[in-house]
């Protein structure tokens, strides 16, 4: 599975109940639900085993540990493995990201406070300024930067010492990264998504820590419509945590968790209103294409950026549609999902005109 063509865009995820991008409520509450070492951290495996003989082996020589690079999707935990980094080598933590260095200064500024093997977590690092990011590759391998005083030809560079840090970098894209950049990270770790096993032991997770009481078949209905993404497992458990306590006793049952993701239009694979309503478009109107972006936005009543960057990926993903040179195209499981039938080799069934983009996308 290739993420870097399947995660959702920061500004599109934020508003949906099942979107990865952090929202204001998921901010409040994520601190509490973290795990706080890498044997709290569930599933990750590879990534697990080998960032703990990075670490085990910085520890046992006394040194800071290699820069870190961590690329995945959105809510996969990569904030959360930073602190975890920090945490294992006893050392404190600093927080900032791309958007938020715009001049080589702020680096400056934010690289010459840090202490001897401080952390220093840079999420969305392809964000950085150019500036910025060549300031950074002289820090990471020779932990000094030059300081330029002045401008024009008067300017001057002051060479500053730094204390040995660790950089981890979190990106949604690795591939974004210029390679100078990708190439000082010492170790360099891909997050998969969840398989829904592990997403249940999230949810039981959280459950206790919420004080929350739950069976089993309740967490595993909350994991199969998580999209393998432990942020939304926990959003999902919240919502299905107010419902049980409204409609209910409180105990989240397997049918509870059902009803309440039934309210908020999440269905039993992930889908939500906006999903559906793409793939009901493709098969209903276009008997599964292929069909051009903006005939199938148009179809909606959405932005073809809202169909490109919200929907698609996560449908995708999924193995329900395909992007293909000539159009969308729905696949034989889009049509099971949504229990209609394919046209057959004539043009039966359900029906669909043929024609590609009738807006020429
Ligand atoms: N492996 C895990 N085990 C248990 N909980 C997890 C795990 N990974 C993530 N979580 C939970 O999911 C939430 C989101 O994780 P986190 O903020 O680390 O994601 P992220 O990848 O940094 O997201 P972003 O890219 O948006 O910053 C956290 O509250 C954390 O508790």
């Amino acid at each position: 599975m290739n993420w870097d063509e399947t995660t959702d865009s920061p500004a599109a995820g934020a508003e949906r109940l099942v979107g990865s991008v952090a929202d204001r409520e998921d901010q409040a509450v994520e601190a509490a639900l973290r795990p706080k070492d890498l044997g709290e951290f569930i599933g990750q495996e590879k990534v697990r085993e080998q960032l703990d003989l990075v670490l085990r082996a910085a520890r046992a020589r006394g040194a800071t540990a290699d820069h870190v690079l961590l690329s995945g999707a959105p809510g996969l935990g990569k904030t959360t493995l930073s602190m975890i980094i920090a945490a294992e080598m006893g050392a404190p933590i600093r927080i900032t990201s791309g958007p938020a260095i715009q001049h080589a200064g702020d680096l400056a500024a934010i690289l010459s406070s840090l202490q001897e093997g401080e952390v220093l977590f840079l999420d969305e690092i392809h964000r950085m300024s150019r500036p910025a990011e060549e300031m950074l590759y002289m820090a990471m391998e020779d932990f000094r930067v030059d300081v330029i005083v002045g401008k024009g030809p008067g300017a001057t560079a002051i060479p500053l010492e730094l204390p040995p840090f660790t950089l981890v970098g979190a990106t949604t894209r690795a591939g974004l990264l210029p390679p100078p950049l990708r190439d000082r990270f010492g170790f360099t770790a891909h997050m998969e998504f969840y398989e829904p096993a592990e997403l249940e032991r999230v949810v039981h997770r959280s459950a206790q820590l919420l004080d929350v009481e739950i069976e089993a078949d309740g967490a595993a209905e909350i994991a199969g419509r998580s999209r393998g993404t432990p942020r939304i497992a926990n959003r999902l458990l919240r919502r299905v945590r107010d419902y049980a306590q409204v409609k209910a006793d409180g105990l989240i049952t397997r049918d509870i968790a059902g009803a309440a993701l039934a309210v908020y239009e999440v269905d039993p694979r992930g889908l939500d209103r906006l999903d559906r309503a793409v793939l009901t478009a493709l098969l209903k109107l276009f008997g599964g294409g292929p069909v051009g972006l903006s005939t199938l936005a148009v179809a909606v009543g959405e932005e073809r950026e809202t169909v490109e960057e919200v929907a698609e990926p996560f449908l995708v993903r999924e193995g329900l549609l395909a992007r293909t040179p000539r159009g969308r195209v729905a696949t034989p499981a889009a049509w099971a999902h949504l229990g209609l039938t394919p046209p057959g080799p004539r043009g039966g069934g359900t029906g669909g005109n043929g024609q590609g983009d009738l807006f020429g996308a």
